[in-house]
C-alpha cells in the first residue's frame, strides 16, 4: 500500500474529529500522485484540498487549492465510478470556505454552483441519467440543500418528493430521528404516510460529511417500511468517513473533496 508518513503542524485547524496540534499521521489517502506537485512549495503551507472518488482528474484550482490525491483503495470507489467531463466544471464552480460555521470546518458551498447553470443543470443531469431506468418512485430529500436537487431530479424520473425536514416544520403527524453532525446535533422529521411500504426510494442531499444525516433519513425511511436503494449527493468528504456508518447502502457521489489542510 501507498502510505507516507508526514509529520505536520496544523494550518487550519482541520476537522478536529480525527486530530489536533502536532502529530504523525498516516496519510495514505493524502498521498499526491506523482504527477502533481503542490502549488506552493517554498517554505508556505502545502494545501490538499483534493478532488478524487471518481476516477475523474480535476486539474483547475478551487480558491487556493489545486493538488489532488489520487482515489484509494480503501474509498471503494469502484461504486461510485462517474467519468464524465461535466464533474471537473461542477467542481469547479463549489467554492471552500474555511473556518465555516465552526472553526476547523472547511465548508463547502454549493451556492456559487447555483449561479452556473451548466453547472446545476449538469449536476441534476448526472443523477438523472443515473437513476431515470431505477424504476424510482420516491426521491427523499434532506433539507436544506437536498431541497435544491431532490425536486428536479424527481420530476426528470417520475417520481414524488419527499421533504425530510428540520423539526417543528412539517405540519402533519411525522416521525423523528436525532442525529449528530460534522458541527453539531439535530433532529430530523418526516411525514407519516408520504411514503408507502416497499416503495423504492433515492435519498438525495448536497454533501455527505460523517454521514449522520444520510443515516437518519434511511431509519426514517426504513422504519415506515421504505426499500431506500441508494443515497446519492454532489460532494463526499471522505476524510470523515461517512460512507463507512451507511454500511451496505450504496452511495453514489459525483465526487469527493479531501477537506484536511497541512503543512511541514
Ligand atoms: O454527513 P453529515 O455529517 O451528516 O453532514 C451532511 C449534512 O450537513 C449539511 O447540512 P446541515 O445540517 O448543515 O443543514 P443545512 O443544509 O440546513 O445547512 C449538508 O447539507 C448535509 O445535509
Ligand atoms: N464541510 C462541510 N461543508 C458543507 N456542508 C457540510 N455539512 C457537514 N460538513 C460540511
Amino acid at each position: 500500500m501507498n502510505t507516507l508518513k508526514i509529520s505536520f503542524a496544523v494550518l487550519k485547524k482541520p476537522t478536529s474529529y480525527f486530530f489536533g496540534g502536532n502529530s504523525v499521521i498516516s496519510l495514505k489517502s493524502l498521498t499526491p500522485p506523482s504527477s502533481v506537485k503542490p502549488a506552493s512549495i517554498s517554505g508556505g503551507p502545502r494545501v490538499y484540498s483534493t478532488f478524487a472518488g471518481t476516477g475523474v482528474r480535476t486539474d483547475f484550482k478551487v480558491n487556493s487549492y489545486s493538488n489532488m490525491a489520487e482515489p484509494d483503495s480503501d474509498h471503494k470507489q469502484g461504486d461510485v465510478a462517474v467519468k464524465d467531463d461535466r464533474i471537473a466544471h461542477i467542481s469547479s464552480t463549489i467554492r471552500v470556505i474555511p473556518d465555516f460555521p465552526k472553526p476547523g470546518i472547511m465548508f463547502q458551498d454549493i451556492t456559487t454552483m447555483l449561479l452556473d447553470p451548466v453547472a446545476f443543470k449538469d449536476s441534476i443531469d448526472l443523477f438523472v441519467e443515473r437513476y431515470k431506468d431505477k424504476d424510482i418512485s420516491v426521491v427523499a430529500g434532506v433539507e436544506a440543500r437536498g431541497f435544491i436537487f431532490g425536486p428536479p431530479i424527481a420530476l426528470a424520473i417520475g417520481a414524488k418528493f419527499v421533504p425530510m425536514r428540520k423539526p417543528n416544520k412539517l405540519p402533519g403527524a411525522v416521525i423523528s430521528e436525532e442525529y449528530s453532525l460534522e458541527y453539531g446535533t439535530d433532529i430530523m422529521e418526516m411525514h407519516v404516510g408520504a411514503v408507502e411500504v416497499g416503495e423504492r426510494t433515492l435519498v438525495i442531499d448536497d454533501l455527505i460529511a460523517t454521514g449522520g444525516t444520510l443515516v437518519a433519513a434511511i431509519n426514517l425511511l426504513e422504519r415506515v417500511g421504505a426499500n431506500v436503494v441508494e443515497c446519492a449527493c454532489v460532494i463526499e468528504l471522505p476524510d470523515l468517513k461517512g460512507r463507512d456508518r451507511l454500511g451496505d447502502k450504496p452511495l453514489f457521489v459525483l465526487f469527493s473533496r479531501y477537506t484536511i489542510s497541512f503543512c511541514w
